[in-house]
């Protein structure tokens, strides 16, 4: 029996853990040097915030942690599977096992002294489970005894009847370990074995060509030399059957490239349209930014077919050169073929050029739906019926006129490449037939190296119009993809975790602070001095457009300053990263830059603090919403807490929300709180409950409003 827990690692050294795990399982892991978790986090093992540290130093090697819940009937499938992973077991979730190479058997953990271990996979198992079986284990054990059975299979059925009942119950979490979306491409391609899978596609398809080359050449001796015998036949049938198989194994591996690649893409793209620049989607709007995610659809499934197809149509091209070249016409028929060739590439650059900009207009037109219905209810009130769609027709008019160019190109690329190449292809070996200069093997042979060098082009058009598709579609998604690449890069800061700074002691301190806008002029803000202690009530009143938003947005780390210095907690952004402030530091932003999400109002009110909550937080909102006056609609909605509100959900009135948005910063736990313009929407006597709360709660904070 092995000792387990013996092999695990203390959390205290989760950090070496995750990079020792991570480098031996081939992720090549950013070398950085990670700050082990604080007391606060190793203080309760059983929190989430260990999950938070686990997942941000994860992002800080440049990798991802996916935390993934199992029951106990799924505990087998997790252990064959996740591997790289780690798990945390023993008392609290303390200990955390590396899983190196997963299995039915047997698994491959890394111990603390870095050297992998062979264990029973049953061993692993028990350890994760017991925790949960052990109390009922005793019952279970009673009841088999009554069967009479003994020894081992006393110990199966044991073993089954706890399955059986308590299947569905939840046992430990596992961290599944791969790079972050954000990785350079090439590293996440290889990690999801995608390189391989199409070396090996590439491989099986050229085996193809080869046998239906056999193929022909035997059939073209058996007619053309009069052979008869059996023994050919059935050699040529051989051939044809074992095609089969390389097409299935095509078709199997071309299958799982692009299941693989499509949700590596889909993750990227995910990651990408989090991480948009606020500015820039302030700047574009929502209804481009729509138009450009639903063109992403486009990047997967005509990227990765067109990539794939196209793959298909080089090497088909490739094998008909030289079979081409040892037929009766070499010279004219080589020159027809690249001449025909250059001919796809004109062809498919014009629909390349109609494509994008029929995208373009459709991408308007998506723009100018989508104004339309978020001012709806707006244009309802002050805008005259006969005006509502003036511009429509207009719009469709011209996204109709570009589709027509589009189908027109496309059609003579479909239409004429493949066919007028066979016409060409053929009429090249006439004068070898007619004249009969040439054997009619050689003659059969180029015969099918033109109609391979057309199956060549038509498959050449279907991928060059998906690829081209995808490529107009890349163009909508690139700045998120762009957005992709750089989402990692110090957001999580050096994970530093230290108790709430003590009662006088500066939380927030600004020096020589400048700020301007991108493309504007003037700094919103220059040379401001500011400091915030704990304890400290500050109110910053100023004239509209003064920039105290602005001044908000810096204080909560939501802005970088574009000169001088902001420290929180005598640290810098890149120090702490954005995740590190914003644990520190919670802002209730004004009210057109906040959202009431739908859902239920408990996850509005606990969104920074991880979904599901514990029962303490939801009793903790409860309390905050009953102080903040809410108590009363509290009562009123039928579900409470778990009511649905948003937009299709409870509308919530002006002066509710702003006090959701208060609660929503007052229970994110920090040190700091900014309330912008929270209070102007409620009536003098709520207004001063709502105050009274935040004073009391709150350990800082900084009140924007007018005079
Ligand atoms: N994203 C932005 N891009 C460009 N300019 C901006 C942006 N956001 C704000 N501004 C400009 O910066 C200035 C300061 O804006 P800010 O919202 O900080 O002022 P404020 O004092 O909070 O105003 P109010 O009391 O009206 O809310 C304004 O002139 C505003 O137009």
């Amino acid at each position: 029996m092995v000792d387990l827990l013996a092999l695990g690692w203390p959390l205290a050294r989760a950090g070496e853990a995750l990079t020792v795990l991570a480098a031996q399982a081939g992720l090549q892991p950013r070398l950085r040097e990670l700050a082990a978790p604080g007391a606060a986090v190793l203080a309760d093992p059983a929190d989430a915030s260990v999950e938070r540290w686990l997942a941000g130093a994860a992002a800080n090697l440049g990798l991802e942690a996916e935390a993934v819940d199992t029951d106990i009937a799924g505990v087998d499938d997790l252990l064959r599977a996740a591997a790289p992973a780690v798990l945390r077991v023993g008392p609290g979730g303390g200990t955390l096992l590396l899983l190196l190479r997963g299995g039915r058997r047997d698994l491959v953990l890394v111990a603390p002294d870095l050297r992998p271990r062979r264990v029973p996979a049953a061993e692993v198992r028990r350890l994760v489970c017991e925790p949960v079986l052990a109390p009922l284990r005793g019952r279970a054990e009673a009841l088999v005894d009554r069967t009479g059975l003994k020894g081992q299979r006393r110990e199966r059925a044991v073993e089954l009847l706890l399955r059986e009942r308590l299947g569905v119950l939840r046992v430990g979490r596992a961290f599944v370990l791969r790079p972050s979306p954000a990785a350079p491409l090439l590293r996440l391609l290889r990690a999801e074995g995608l390189l391989a899978r199409a070396t090996a596609l590439a491989g099986l398809h050229a085996a193809e060509l080869a046998l239906m080359i056999a193929a022909w050449a035997l059939i073209g001796d058996l007619v053309f030399a009069g052979r008869t015998d059996a023994g050919w036949s059935q050699a040529w049938l051989l051939l044809l059957l074992t095609i089969v198989p390389c097409r299935m194994g095509q078709a199997a591996i071309a299958g799982d490239i692009l299941q693989r690649a499509g949700a590596l893409l889909k993750r990227r793209l995910l990651v990408g349209a989090l991480a948009l620049p606020d500015d820039l989607t302030r700047r574009e709007g929502a209804g481009l930014l729509l138009g450009r995610v639903l063109e992403t659809a486009a990047v997967e499934s005509l990227g990765l077919r067109g990539g794939l197809v196209s793959l298909v149509a080089a090497l088909e091209f490739a094998a008909a050169v030289p079979i081409l070249a040892l037929g009766p016409a070499p010279a004219l028929h080589l020159a027809l073929l690249a001449a025909w060739a250059a001919l796809g590439v004109v062809l498919v650059r014009r629909t390349g050029r109609h494509l994008a900009a029929w995208t373009d207009t459709r991408g308007e037109l998506t723009h100018h739906l989508v104004e339309a219905m978020v001012g709806h209810r707006t244009r309802l009130a002050q805008e005259a019926p006969e005006r509502w769609h003036d511009d429509d027709d207009a719009r469709l008019v011209r996204v109709l006129a570009r589709e027509a160019r589009l189908n027109h190109s496309e059609s003579l690329l479909v239409a004429l490449l493949p066919r007028g190449w066979l016409v060409l292809g053929l009429a090249a070996l006439l004068p070898a037939f007619v004249t009969g200069s040439a054997p009619p093997a050689t003659v059969a042979a180029a015969i099918g190296g033109v109609l391979l060098a057309q199956r060549g082009l038509a498959t050449f058009v279907v991928g060059a119009t998906a690829l081209l598709g995808c490529g107009v579609a890349v163009r909508q998604a690139l700045p998120m993809l762009r957005a992709a690449e750089s989402a990692d890069a110090g957001a999580h800061g050096l994970m530093l975790s230290f108790p709430p700074v003590p009662e006088g002691q500066p939380i927030v301190v600004a020096r020589g602070l400048g700020f301007r806008y991108p493309g504007r002029e003037r700094p919103v803000l220059r040379d401001v001095d500011l400091e915030v202690a704990a304890g400290d009530r500050l109110l910053l009143e100023g004239g509209s457009g003064g920039g105290k938003s602005t001044l908000g947005a810096l204080m909560a780390g939501l802005r970088e300053p574009t000169s001088g210095l902001v420290l929180l907690a005598g640290l810098d952004r890149p120090t702490l990263g954005l995740v590190g402030w914003r644990r520190r530091v919670a802002a209730a932003p004004q009210f057109h830059e906040n959202h009431v999400v739908t859902a239920p109002l408990a996850f509005n009110l606990l969104m920074g603090r991880g979904w599901p909550p514990t029962q303490a937080q939801l009793a903790e909102a409860d309390a905050v919403c009953r102080e903040l006056g809410l108590g009363e609609l509290l009562e009123r909605m039928p579900s409470g807490l778990q009511q649905m509100v948003g937009e299709t959900g409870w509308q919530l009135s002006h002066g509710e929300r702003s006090r959701l948005f208060i609660a929503r910063a007052l229970l994110q736990d920090v040190d700091l709180v900014v309330l912008d313009e929270s209070f102007a929407a409620l009536d003098p006597a709520t207004l001063q409950q709502a105050l009274r709360c935040v004073l009391t709660r709150a350990r800082a904070v900084l009140v924007i409003a007018h005079p």
